[in-house]
């Protein structure tokens, strides 16, 4: 499907990525290439672990790759493309992760009608669990979109949205995961000052939500059905969820998506 594949910027998605590639034969080893802005010490890590080519001459790292992906803050990249848009052809196809920025944009940015292809992973995917949305821009076609869809399926499932819709998914499955973090920071908390043994209560924690999730995934059941099977009338559960509603927190985690949303767009204006 892709012949070389070059990473510009190595950071905690490439490598993300890169693991997800390797590890369900997506691609060899050699066909993985890799930059950063000049973090040599990184490079060398990456390509002694995941035996993947690392370099830092731009065109070289270009060339002959049929799929670029595009790794870097987005603040980095007009900088970025900058300095290597005179090497990339009409022929290769572009992925961006980078949050808040178009296509049109990185098309501008790169001044050709090339193929790109705008993605949003979260990072679950160094363990095979992203939830990935993907979106082709003006001049990607379905078999592009696809291909990628192929990549991200390495790390996780891929949903296809519009193009529009990306902050929303920004807001939702790419920062989601500091969301459960956060949940769970707070119930460590709680378990602390209980007196509960700190690893008795991160297993606790850790396993129920995993297996909430997986009760998701697999009950076929909604999450309002879920939650209403564990509140049994006066007992403990309805306790806990009146304070939830007190302090208004399905308002608080609604808003908590629209800011993230909000500052998506606003990422993609700040180039
Ligand atoms: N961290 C997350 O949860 C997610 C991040 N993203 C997006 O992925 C992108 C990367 O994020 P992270 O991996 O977290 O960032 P990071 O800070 O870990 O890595 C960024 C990489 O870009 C490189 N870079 C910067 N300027 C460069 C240049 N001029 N040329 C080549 N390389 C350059 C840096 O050296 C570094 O290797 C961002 O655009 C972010 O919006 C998308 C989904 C989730
Ligand atoms: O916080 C951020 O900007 C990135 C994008 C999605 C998750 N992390």
């Amino acid at each position: 499907m892709f012949n070389k594949v070059a990473f510009i910027g190595a950071g905690s998605m490439a490598e993300a990525i890169i693991s997800g590639i390797i590890t369900t034969s997506f691609l060899k080893k050699e066909q993985i290439f890799v930059m950063n802005k000049n973090n040599k010490e990184r490079l060398e890590n990456l390509s002694e672990r995941y035996e993947i080519h690392c370099d830092f001459n731009k065109k070289q790292l270009v060339a002959g790759a049929d799929l670029i992906i595009l790794s870097m803050k987005p603040h980095d990249a007009q900088e970025a493309i900058d300095s290597m848009k005179d090497y990339i052809q009409e022929d290769q196809l572009i992925i961006s992760i980078l949050a808040g920025v178009s296509t049109d944009y990185i098309a501008k940015l790169i001044g050709k009608e090339i193929p790109i292809i705008r993605a949003m992973p979260n990072t679950s995917a160094s363990i095979g669990l992203s939830a990935t949305a993907v979106t082709k821009g003006e001049n990607a076609s379905e078999e592009h979109l696809q291909k990628a869809v192929s990549l991200f399926n390495t790390i996780g499932t891929t949903s296809i949205v519009k193009e529009e819709e990306m902050h929303t998914v920004t807001g939702i499955s790419g920062s989601g995961p500091a969301y459960f973090y956060y949940v769970v920071e707070a119930m460590q908390k709680a378990a602390s000052e209980a007196g509960l043994d700190q690893l008795v209560a991160s297993e606790l924690i850790t396993q129920t939500i995993v297996g909430a999730g997986e009760m998701l995934k697999q009950s076929g059941e909604t999450a309002s059905t879920l939650r209403e099977k564990i509140t049994s009338p006066n007992g403990t559960t309805q306790a806990a969820i009146e304070t939830l509603d007190e302090y208004n927190v399905e308002k608080a985690m609604m808003d908590c998506v629209k800011n993230a949303k909000e500052r998506s767009i606003e990422l993609g204006k700040l180039m």
